[in-house]
């Protein structure tokens, strides 16, 4: 039976000969694992090398397994994997329901039930009624509630998210960081969680794997 989850077996990142990150874990459907360390110990460039787009200055060895799948050699876009990012951009030019849109995944087809699921997404994160808006009106919670939700719309199969909660204020930050886990768990993603926030790492509630 194929291991569920985000497995990575084995995988070592070298620069310039020297070992930059180690890690073998599998981590299981709905859970999170926290990657923590002081900064420049690799933990963008693990989730980099995790979506497949990893600098040619590193070389990698070992393998990601997605559900019993190896996706080591796929192009990111074949790999099923969502990533949210600190300076998550919406795109400007687009209104908050194109911004969703782009993110739906091409297996819903027709334009009233693209907009139906639109709808539907935006009252899942509180924000119903919100579709003509242009990103620039909303705060930056909502902002990062919409970034959050293009992603999950686009079918992923694990999470990976690199600080996304570190611009945002103490209580917007509770609200995202709950609403984030409680989607994985809801949709059974495995995450890999990386902040240097201990709070963050609390929250998840999961294991954490330290790089050094
Ligand atoms: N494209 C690149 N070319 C050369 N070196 C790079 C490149 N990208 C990252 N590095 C180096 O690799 C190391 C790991 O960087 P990485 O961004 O993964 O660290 P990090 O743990 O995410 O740091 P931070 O917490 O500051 O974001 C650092 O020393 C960084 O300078």
């Amino acid at each position: 039976m194929p291991e569920p989850g985000l497995t990575l077996e084995n995988v070592i990142i070298r620069r310039d000969g020297h070992v930059l990150v180690e890690i073998s874990d599998n981590v299981a459907p709905g859970e999170v694992l926290t990657v923590m360390g002081p900064s420049g110990s690799g933990k963008s460039t693990l989730l980099s090398y995790v979506i497949g787009t990893l600098d040619t200055t590193f070389s990698a060895q070992g393998r990601v397994v997605l559900n019993g799948a190896d996706i080591t050699d796929l192009p990111p876009e074949a790999r099923h994997v969502g990533i949210l990012f600190q300076d998550e951009l919406l795109f400007p030019h687009l209104s908050v329901g194109q911004n969703l849109a782009f993110g739906l995944h091409a297996s819903v087809k027709g334009r009233p039930e693209r907009m139906r699921r639109i709808e539907s997404a935006l009252e899942d994160i509180g924000l119903a009624g919100f579709a003509d808006r242009d990103p620039d009106t909303l705060s930056g919670g909502q902002k990062a509630r919409v970034a959050l939700m293009r992603m999950l719309l686009s079918a992923p199969k694990a999470l990976l998210l690199d600080e996304p909660f570190s611009r945002l204020d103490t209580e917007r930050r509770d609200q995202i960081r709950t609403l984030v886990f409680e989607q994985a768990r809801a949709k059974g993603l495995p995450v890999l969680l990386v902040t240097h926030d201990t709070a963050d790492a609390d929250a998840a509630g999961g294991r954490v794997h330290r790089l050094d």
